[in-house]
């Protein structure tokens, strides 16, 4: 079928991008455009990093998981996540909502509160937006950050013989979700069905948490750009998905360690046993953790909180070609290697 006949459910994301990019017109003061975490802009007095992502009622959320408060905090950690995996340091948001006639105003309260009790900590202001109305719940965020004067950390400058890192948790957003899909949020069937599986209503808390309330490591993207990072992403899609378009767009591949990825995998056995469930899997492939995927020249000391993953290696080692993402050498056997809007 030629493209001009299929429908965007036809496509992966990165089809679909590689589509119609070509096609954007692009400015005079763009540096870094459209292809990384945030897109880098000239300005008179340096260069600032800005991005936009989209949340949408019943895509990302579900009103009945979680608290209006919730759905703020994770439109704005999301974005700020992509500033930091620049290696800037986030400022700035502006806020488009769509709202369906009937959304009571004390949820559009909650939702603004949620935002000011990730931001004011960190010093972000919300200075704009839009409203509309419309059938679901979109929140539409774009971020700003300022670079420092610094270069920004690209996802496509990682070379081989690079030390892969990570910081923040994986997978703990995806156990999270399997929780909320299988038990719900709070009440007293949520309480049973817990029981009955024989999960911790503490650690499930925790685990739904992390889902609801995503807590990227953001100043540790400063600090691994401070440290000499040579690449860096966040992880929203799940690792072999991102490290895979990191791995491409450094023409390299990655191989990551099942050893480094033990604790991990161990931290999520308390929900993913009782599920009958993969940890590993949700490791591997769950999004949402929002932790932050750094490449470190050889001999650079990996800055804390990052924590050695694998490594970077010549695209054609091991008959690999460039993008690909290996478990201790191997193609890892998952169900889908991360979240896709289009192709499931
Ligand atoms: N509608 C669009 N127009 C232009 N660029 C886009 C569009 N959607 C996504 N992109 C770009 O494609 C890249 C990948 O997007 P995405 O996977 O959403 O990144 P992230 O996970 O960091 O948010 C980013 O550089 C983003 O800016
Ligand atoms: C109701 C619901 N179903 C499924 C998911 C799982 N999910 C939705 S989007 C997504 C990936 C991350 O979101 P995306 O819009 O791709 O952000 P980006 O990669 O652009 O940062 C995941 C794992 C969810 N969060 N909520
Ligand atoms: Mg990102
Ligand atoms: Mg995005
Ligand atoms: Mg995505």
């Amino acid at each position: 079928m030629l493209l001009m006949e299929k429908t965007v459910r036809d496509l992966s994301e990165d089809e679909l991008l590689a589509s119609f990019l070509p096609l954007l017109p692009r400015g005079r003061n763009t540096e870094v455009p459209t292809g990384d975490d945030a897109a880098v802009i000239a300005a008179p007095d340096g260069r600032y990093v800005v991005t936009t992502d989209v949340l949408v009622e019943d895509r990302h959320f579900r009103r009945h998981w979680g608290s209006a408060e919730d759905v703020g905090w994770r439109a704005a950690a999301q974005n700020l996540a992509d500033v930091a995996a620049m290696g800037a340091v986030p400022t700035s948001l502006v806020i488009s909502l769509v709202l369906p006639p009937q959304t009571p105003v004390a949820w559009v309260q909650g939702f603004a509160r949620g935002l000011a009790q990730l931001c004011e900590p960190v010093g972000v202001g919300v200075d704009g937006g839009d409203l509309s109305s419309g059938a679901q719940i979109v929140a539409a965020v774009t971020a700003h950050g300022t670079l420092q004067g610094r270069a920004p950390v690209l996802r496509s400058t990682a070379r081989p013989g690079d030390v892969l890192a990570h910081a923040g948790v994986l997978g703990h957003a995806a156990a999270g979700y399997a929780l909320l899909n299988e038990a719900g949020d709070t009440g007293p069937e949520t309480e049973a069905v817990l029981a009955d599986l024989g999960v911790e209503a503490a650690t499930a808390t925790m685990f739904r948490r992390v889902f609801l309330r995503p807590d990227p490591p953001l100043q540790a993207g400063p600090a691994a750009a401070m440290a000499g990072a040579s690449a860096m992403m966040d992880v929203s899609d799940g690792l072999l998905r991102d490290a895979g378009r990191l791995a491409r767009a450094s023409r390299s591949l990655i191989d990551l360690s099942s050893a480094a990825l033990a604790p991990a995998v161990t931290a999520l056995e308390p929900v993913s046993v009782p599920l009958g469930l993969s940890a590993l899997d949700w490791v591997l492939s769950g999004g949402e953790d929002h932790g932050l995927l750094a490449t470190f020249p050889p001999g650079t000391a990996v800055p804390p909180p990052f924590r050695p993953l694998g490594t970077v290696s010549a695209a054609g080692s091991g008959g690999h070609a460039h993008g690909a993402v290996l478990l201790d050498g191997t193609t890892p056997d998952v169900a889908r290697p991360g979240w896709d809007h289009f192709a499931g």
